[in-house]
């Protein structure tokens, strides 16, 4: 910089400011991907949604993400063009996919709207709505995962050498303050049904504030690089992508299980939260209402340990012992949940201690096995892998739901489906144990505090 004036970056006003901007464009993404699950049922009785048609809705969110590769391809585009062109292009389309869920939700459309007649004539056996709320979901989900690769580069580019860390822990809060206020809104707004769209479209418009905020942060952005004297398309890696480099890391042994308890682990919280509140609302003979607020007590309790866990993981390490506590305290938990009628409070707090230590660790161990070159990669493929499940996962849950509650009833016994959420957080546990021999075999020093790798 051959400037005597301050850099954006070196003002700490600037820097937490900007992590409130997009934190808040993560926020609206989370409030939207988990603003169904306190709506299960009014979809149901709405839209004759069958629990496997719910699966499949949740699901879609991570097809382009699975199946095109798109957090991956992502991770590339975002490298090539940079910051601002990738995220405003991604987040426009999470924007795109909202409106169109709305859409598909909405009366105008079910009256015979623009696009009906069209989503009628083929598939019958899925309805003119779910079809276009499929479309909507499928374009959010493409745009919502690399526009969390673009806000980590984005906190890499103002807090480097500054508190990296917390703010990583701090950016997760802002995804689990964004599940929080969409388990306790969604259901109010809905109001048993008679606003069911209102509740729906409000996530939407949500999702547009948060490009609004986007392109808020463009401007600050433009004006760091101008500053930083770089050009007008930012930074971008001068080496071409080649696959050989995705085959390296899964040739990686470590990288191989953490993407794998990644997978696991994250297969048995998120579907799991989609169907929450109904298994507490029919368990324990809940309002909406109620199991959503029972439900959100998960992300409050994440959005203070998650950063509160990172901060010790910076000073004392153990992010692999921390992974096994973790993964072991969410199989405990299911089990709990699966067969017994133990109040659910306090098992859901040990959920949120399991889904804060996790994440905590997992994310920033990446740096202990891979080169720093390589981080964007690692975390698409990581990202890509991790969809397979949140793909996956929901339908067999809602296909689990529907073989063993014939009829769909409006009360539904859950058993079975949780019991499989425990079978995963198994496997999840293995992974972890693989990591840590794994690191003490090779050294990697996953163990050990991040500031000393
Ligand atoms: N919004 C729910 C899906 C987010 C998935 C995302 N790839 C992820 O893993 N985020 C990390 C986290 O702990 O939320």
């Amino acid at each position: 910089m051959n400037t005597l004036k301050k850099a954006l970056n070196e003002s700490a006003a600037m820097r937490w400011g900007v992590l409130l901007l997009v934190g808040f464009v993560l926020s609206v993404n989370y409030y939207f991907y988990d603003a169904f699950s306190t709506l299960k049922d009014l979809l149901r009785a709405e839209f004759d949604f069958t629990n496997k048609d719910y699966g499949l809705f949740v699901s879609f969110y991570s097809v382009p993400n699975t199946f095109l590769l798109m957090a991956v391809i992502g991770g590339v585009i975002l490298d090539k063009l940079g910051i601002r062109r990738t995220g405003f292009m991604f987040v426009f389309f999470m924007a795109i996919g909202a409106v169109l869920t709305a859409y598909g939700a909405s009366d105008y459309y079910g009256a015979g709207g623009i696009g009906y007649s069209f989503m009628s004539s083929f598939m019958p056996n899925y309805s003119p709505e779910l079809k276009m709320m499929l479309l909507g979901r499928f374009f959010f989900g493409l745009g919502a995962e690399t526009s969390i690769v673009v806000i980590s580069k984005i906190l890499v580019k103002w807090f480097k050498g500054k508190n990296l860390a917390l703010a990583f822990g701090l950016k997760v809060g802002f995804g689990r303050l964004g599940t929080f206020a969409a388990l306790n809104i969604s259901p109010a707004v809905a109001d048993k049904g008679a606003n069911l769209t209102g509740a729906i479209w409000l996530a939407a418009i949500l999702v547009c504030t948060g490009l609004l905020a986007f392109i808020v942060y463009m401007l600050l952005d433009a004006k760091l690089d101008k500053q930083l004297e770089k050009d007008s398309n930012e930074t971008v890696t001068s080496k071409p992508f080649s696959f050989r480099d995705i085959t390296g890391l899964l040739g990686n042994r470590a990288y191989l299980y953490i993407a794998l308890l990644c997978v696991t682990f994250y297969s048995a919280v998120f579907p799991f939260l989609a169907y929450a509140p109904d298994f507490f609302a029919d368990k324990f003979s809940l309002t909406s209402v109620e199991s959503g607020k029972l439900t959100s007590l998960l992300p409050l309790g994440t959005m203070f340990f998650t950063p509160l866990f990172g901060w010790l993981i910076d000073r004392k390490g153990k992010s692999a012992t921390a992974m096994i506590f973790g993964a072991s305290t969410l199989l405990a938990v299911h089990l709990v949940f699966a067969l017994t009628y133990f109040p659910p409070q306090a098992p859901i707090i040990l959920l949120g201690i399991a889904f804060s230590l996790v994440p905590a660790a997992m994310w920033p161990s990446m740096v202990k096995l891979v080169d720093d070159s390589q981080i964007g990669t690692a975390y698409g493929l990581m990202y890509s892998i991790q969809n397979l499940g949140l793909w996956g996962f929901p339908i067999i849950a809602g296909s689990i739901l529907d073989a063993t509650n014939p009829g769909n009833p409006e009360v539904s016994d859950y058993t079975a489906t949780i019991l499989m959420f425990a079978a995963v957080s198994l496997l999840g546990l293995i992974f972890a144990l693989l990591l840590k021999f794994e690191d003490k075999k090779k050294g990697f020093g996953v163990e050990l505090p991040l500031n000393k790798k």
